[in-house]
């Protein structure tokens, strides 16, 4: 199919949940609504759009195929199971993309590989070549080797960061209900609908409880955290039905279904994205209204002057939070001196570190090309993940 001249193509990432995927009642696969998201998926790509599906199931699979009636709570069963469930899901998927001549690729990701910045931007470039193969990625996380401490813990935060690492154009979270409620709409019939969101710190009072299924992890609650990692990333989200993919195109095309989140404006460069993102924070750094003035609207570096406080214990080259007084989050960066340090140097002069720690790394505690604004003071802020 050629493109039209004014056509835009777009990165869209999809995730669906388990909760679509399979029957609620027997736990098999949902092959009507898999075969129309893989149709879906396939029309998006032929048009000349970047696909990548995220796509959970392995756990609910892996049970299905081994007799299991409820999801296991052990992580080392289910991270036996998830290895079972993989490959089915996979030869499902197979099967029906090839049916359509759409060649796909599996990608297991663990947290530790958005860590690192040479996996992260290894990652990024097997994305870039896969699209110019053709390829629609499949991404998972890889649940048989994750380990507990280090985990993405559910799809919708995975697909979040890919689609921030990708600079996505559009992130779809494909789930069992039809958009996001003020409170469950399974468990509560007069449930009101939300349909736009602007900013996420609107949805402080929505009543996001864990999945109602049974197989699903997160509920709502990962969802909307996952539409606030995307949207600091620039990434116009989507929480829509997961029994009628085929909403995505329409969703594409201006028409109003599921809930809609505007992106802001993103975050900039890739690294600062992965700052933002990739990076897991070890510890927090509290700054005085100065400080977050500086940093919030001259772009400055953050000084040792401005810190009143530091939490966690962490080493120079670490990533940390940085918070104002009212105890908001309002940056991330890499700190270039370690929690002990700046134990001793909060409330210095730049000219007095030598003498206070014997020697000196650096006149800034995070230098401005380490630190990215999650929050600027006119904006409205929001507490950390
Ligand atoms: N405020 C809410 N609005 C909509 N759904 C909600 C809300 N709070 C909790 N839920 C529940 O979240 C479920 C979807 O989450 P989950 O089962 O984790 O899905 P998935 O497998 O798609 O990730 C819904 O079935 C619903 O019962
Ligand atoms: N990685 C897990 C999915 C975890 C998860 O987030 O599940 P879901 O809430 O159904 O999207 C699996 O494949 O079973």
């Amino acid at each position: 199919m050629s493109p039209q001249p004014d056509f835009k193509p777009q990165t869209i990432v999809v995730k669906i949940g388990t909760s679509s995927l399979t029957q609620p009642q027997t736990g098999q696969l949902a092959l009507s609504t898999i075969a129309t998201l893989v149709e879906t998926l396939t029309h998006l790509q032929a048009s000349g759009h970047h696909v990548i599906l995220v796509s959970s199931g392995a756990v609910g699979v892996g049970c299905v195929r081994l007799g299991l009636s409820e999801r296991p709570r052990s992580i080392a069963i289910k991270q036996a199971v998830a290895a079972v469930g993989q490959g089915r899901l996979m030869r499902v998927y197979d099967d029906l993309f090839t049916a359509l001549q759409q060649p796909i690729a599996q990608v297991l990701l663990t947290r530790q590989d958005l860590v690192e910045r040479s996996r992260y931007v290894n990652a990024y470039n097997t994305f870039g070549e896969l699209f110019k193969l053709g390829v629609i990625p499949i991404v998972n996380e890889n649940d048989t080797v994750a380990v507990e401490e280090l985990k993405f813990g559910d799809n919708d935060t995975l697909s979040a960061l890919v689609a921030s690492l990708v600079e996505a154009d559009w992130l779809f979270l494909l789930t069992d209900v039809d958009r996001l409620y003020w409170v469950d709409p399974n468990s509560n019939p007069d449930a009101q609908p939300i349909y736009r969101v602007q900013h996420p710190d609107e949805l402080l009072e929505v009543q996001a409880g864990t999945s109602h299924s049974g197989w699903g992890t997160g509920g709502m609650e990962t969802k909307i955290t996952a539409a606030r990692i995307a949207t600091e990333s620039g990434v116009h989200t989507a929480i829509s039905a997961g029994r009628q993919p085929e909403n995505i195109a329409k969703i594409l095309q201006g028409e109003s279904f599921g809930t809609l989140f505007d992106p802001k404006p993103s975050t900039g460069n890739a690294r600062k994205r992965w700052i933002a993102h990739g990076l897991i924070a070890s510890g927090t750094i509290y700054i005085d209204a100065g400080a977050e003035k500086a940093i919030s609207i001259g772009g400055k570096s953050l000084l040792a002057a401005g810190i009143i406080n530091v939490e966690g214990d962490f080493q120079n080259a670490d990533a940390v939070r940085v918070h104002n007084t009212q105890n908001r989050l309002i940056a991330r960066g890499i700190t270039n001196y370690s929690s002990a340090e700046l134990h001793k140097i909060q409330g210095c002069r730049s000219e007095n570190i030598s003498d206070i720690l014997g020697y000196f790394v650096a006149e800034t505690a995070i230098h401005r090309d380490n630190l990215v604004l999650m929050r600027s003071l006119k904006g409205k802020g929001h507490s950390d993940r």
